[in-house]
């Protein structure tokens, strides 16, 4: 860490003793009856309340003043010049690039030919050909990490939004128990399979896709080529096993990061090309917001230093999800890999190792159900953690007594976690004592539209670059996948032959077992 940085983290340390061992939530809201304006932020589409957070505007103040150091500004401006910004791959990262350009956002560059957006151009005229095409009644989406997780909660989020024919599906587990239930009652001539994989090397889709093919023949199936279609930065390599349309990503987006590119088709298949520029206009507009408003003003520098202040300083060890709409079940398990595969690293960006806790876990479920699975430990457990909820003010059904009562619930859980409370007469001390003084954040949006879906998770892609930033880390690497799948190439043989030489002795013992009925 270079000398001012360290001198700006030292002085945010210092702070942090007395915010994680005496800071009182509730007699910091009796001390300032403004904290909650002081506290509270407004971006496009998102607001969020960061009051009720272990935390004032003084640490607020030095953690800016800790970003700036962390050369922040200079990070954000190549990260949005589609510059360098991850070295270890030598790669820019051009998720926002690609959106900003594409929704005309950018000034000047609006019309801007450029082969990087070709990709998305031809995604969009293909999701218009799918849509009107009758004949494909169910398209079976094969890919998995960032090339399934985002089109499958984004397609859960938008339901309401949906004008297609088809069905969708997806597909990403090596398990073969996902594809084939997948598979039943499907006809391959009216079944179109999109096989999304960045690399064209990841065994899962891989594997999945040949199945695919196979099944789509063994069901009598003739000429598949124009029934598979590949999004992948390796067209030669698509090409070469057979597939009938290639649809070009670039290198520059990454895994986690591709939602915005040619990835999106099962989206833009679902919500039209015309939704899909929503979802991209959303996001643009919280780039924008990102680029545009000082530190001190803006959404996700305050999530990121949250973040930093929240896992390196306070040692929170983990931050709970909790989205409350049933069209976001599956943004926890997509934050997770955002959040978990960009920020969890334990080196700096040039290779030393870092002295300080870096990101936290992220887990999550939706609202309520989660208040019925692990509230119990959020509000009486032995550790402190924070909550995140993600509330959306109008719903897209008109069942009367849901939605208002979904929100009073995620309001109230908010509420317990700081206020808590001391059990009253009659009532059994200790069991029904609630600590309270637990931090938690609110994000609101007004509804689930593909504007506000794009403009939420861009929030979430920005807020890990800030904490990246600050902790000094390359967010858009992923080395940590390398071993585990090395490995499993081993042991895939190994477990064809029984052969243990060599192995340590648990895994030899557990091939063994495996062996005993399978090889
Ligand atoms: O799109 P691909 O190359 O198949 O990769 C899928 C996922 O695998 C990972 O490389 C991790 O193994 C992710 O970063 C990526 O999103």
């Amino acid at each position: 860490m270079d000398t001012e940085k360290n001198v700006a983290w030292q002085s945010v340390a210092k702070l942090a003793e007395y915010y994680a061992k005496a800071f009182d939530l509730r007699s910091a809201f009796n001390k300032t009856p403004q904290r909650f304006e002081e506290l509270s932020i407004s971006a496009p589409h998102v607001r969020a309340d960061l009051s009720k957070n272990l935390w004032d505007r003084e640490v607020l103040a030095k953690l800016l003043n800790l970003a700036e150091h962390a050369g922040l500004n200079e990070r954000r401006t190549a990260l949005l010049a589609g510059d360098i910004v991850n070295p270890t791959e030598k790669r820019p990262a051009l998720h926002a690039w690609l959106r900003t350009r594409f929704s005309g956002i950018a000034t000047n560059t609006a019309q801007e030919s450029d082969e990087r957006l070709q990709g998305l151009q031809d995604m969009l005229v293909l999701a218009e050909s799918i849509r009107a095409n009758p004949a494909i009644e169910n398209i079976v989406h094969i890919g998995i990490g960032g090339s399934g997780l985002g089109p499958e909660m984004a397609v859960q989020a938008l339901q309401p939004h949906h004008s297609c024919g088809q069905r969708l599906h997806f597909v990403g587990n090596l398990d073969g128990h996902d594809l084939h239930q997948t598979l039943q009652g499907l006809t391959p001539e009216r079944t179109l399979f999109v096989v999304a994989s960045k690399s064209w090397s990841t065994v899962e889709t891989l594997r999945n896709a040949r199945s695919a093919w196979d099944w789509f023949h063994a069901q009598g199936g003739v000429n598949a080529g124009p029934h598979f279609v590949a999004v992948t930065a390796k067209p030669e390599l698509a090409t070469a096993m057979g597939m009938g349309r290639i649809l070009h990503m670039p290198e520059g987006v990454g895994g986690r990061y591709s939602l915005w590119s040619a990835i999106g088709l099962p989206l833009a298949v679902a919500i039209g090309a015309g939704g899909f520029a929503e979802l991209l206009r959303g996001a643009a507009a919280m780039d924008a917001h990102f680029t545009d408003a000082p530190l001190q003003a803006n959404l996700p520098v305050w999530l990121g230093l949250l973040d930093v202040w929240n896992s390196s300083f306070l040692q929170l060890a983990s931050r709970c999800l909790v989205p409350y709409h049933h069209g976001l079940r599956r943004l926890p398990a997509y934050l997770q890999q955002l959040e978990m595969e960009s920020n969890g690293k334990r080196v700096h960006a040039n290779g030393t190792a870092l002295d300080y806790p870096t990101t936290a876990a992220l887990w999550g479920e939706v609202g309520s159900n989660s208040q019925h699975a692990f509230f119990q430990w959020l509000h009486q457990g032995t550790q402190r953690i924070s909550t995140e909820f993600v509330l959306v003010r109008r719903p897209a059904h008109c069942l009367e007594g849901h939605h208002d009562t979904l929100l009073a619930n995620g309001l109230a859980q908010a509420q317990a976690l700081m206020a808590g409370a001391e059990a009253g007469v009659g009532q059994l001390p200790g069991h029904q004592d609630f600590p309270g003084n637990r931090p938690s954040t609110v994000l609101l949006l007004d509804e689930l539209s593909p504007t506000a879906l794009g403009a939420l998770l861009a929030l979430y892609e920005h807020r890990v670059f800030v904490a990246g930033v600050v902790w000094g880390i390359n967010s858009f690497d992923q080395w940590g996948v390398e071993l585990g799948k090395t490995l499993a190439k081993n042991l895939q043989q190994r477990l064809a032959t029984g052969n243990t030489s060599g192995l340590d002795g648990s895994t030899a013992g557990l091939l063994h077992w495996i062996c005993e009925t399978q090889c």
